[in-house]
């Protein structure tokens, strides 16, 4: 690294890595993009990250899947959190999935999503990934290359929480259009989500908007909006780093209930329509 002093600080690595600078190979920026599965075309992909766990990153990832499918999309959904995958439960979908010579199939949600998840290739959805992150990595590229999506209009890629080892792979492997950071009204988590939209800038990965969820509860009394977690200034902080807020969700139990019995796919949510125009416009 002596020859290569403008690559010294974490703030100037970005896609490129210090092995593609100029300085260091006499040429361009070397790319680390993965080849896509050569039977396949996906035209755009989306990531949704969020800072912490928990915060319904995958639920959002599903939302919007299933959303721009309504709309006659293509979709897929990538699920990169490879040690905690939820998205096939949300479904109810299992594997195992099978291949044949052009590569994995995904396998389709009941709205036709295709999905490829960790859990749809082990023989035992309970047992857990203890894997090192180098291997953790290399299966989320395989997900690009080896899974034979076919022509896919958007590809939602759903991260797992903060910004380890296998956000900085998805952003330096696959060519990501932008991202959507999901987050909840608690001051911490906006904290955390700082570090998150700095990663993707420090990466050049355009930060689409942010989806807040737990917004609220809806009393189902009286109608009245129970703010859970108090006050969110999620406005003012979008504001100030100029990223527009693409939805607040509630807390809404009836969600819960159709996502843990696998019935993702009749759940109505229309609090993600800014968010839907804005991947719709990319
Ligand atoms: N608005 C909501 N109302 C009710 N339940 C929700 C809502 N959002 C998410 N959930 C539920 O909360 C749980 C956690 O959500 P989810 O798995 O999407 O979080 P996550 O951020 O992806 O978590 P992790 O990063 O740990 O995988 C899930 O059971 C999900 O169905």
């Amino acid at each position: 690294m002596a020859e290569n002093q403008e690559c010294s600080s974490a703030s100037s690595c970005s896609r490129e890595s210090c092995e593609g600078c100029p300085s260091r190979n006499g040429g361009g920026p070397q790319s680390f993009i993965e080849e896509l599965n050569p039977f396949s075309s996906v035209k755009k992909v989306i990531g949704i990250v969020s800072g912490k766990g928990g915060v319904g990153k995958s639920f959002v990832t599903a939302s919007l899947a299933s959303a721009m499918r309504k709309q006659g999309y293509e979709t897929g959904i990538l699920d990169a959190d490879i040690t905690g995958p939820s998205i096939p439960k949300m479904y109810g979908i299992h594997g195992p999935a099978e291949g044949n010579d052009m590569g994995l199939f995904p396998i389709p949600a009941q709205d036709g999503t295709k999905i490829m998840s960790l859990n749809l290739l082990v023989d035992d959805e309970e047992a857990p990934v203890v894997w090192r992150g180098p291997v953790i990595a290399s299966t989320v590229k395989q997900f690009w290359h080896d899974v034979y999506w076919g022509d896919l209009d958007y590809l939602f890629v759903d991260m797992p929480p903060g910004t380890g080892d296998v956000p900085l792979t998805v952003f330096q492997s696959l060519p990501v259009d932008g991202i959507i950071i999901v987050t909840s009204p608690q001051e911490l988590v906006h904290l955390i989500v700082k570090k998150a939209i700095n990663m993707a800038g420090m990466m050049n990965i355009p930060v689409l908007g942010i989806v807040e969820n737990y917004s609220y509860l809806k009393c189902p009394d009286c109608g009245k909006e129970i703010k859970i977690f108090g006050e969110s200034h999620l406005e003012e902080a979008a504001a100030k780093r100029n990223i527009p807020v693409l939805g607040k969700m509630p807390l809404n139990p009836e969600y819960a209930r159709l996502a843990d019995e696998g019935k993702f796919h009749q759940l109505e949510n229309s609090y993600l329509e800014e968010a839907v125009k804005k991947i719709t416009n990319i």
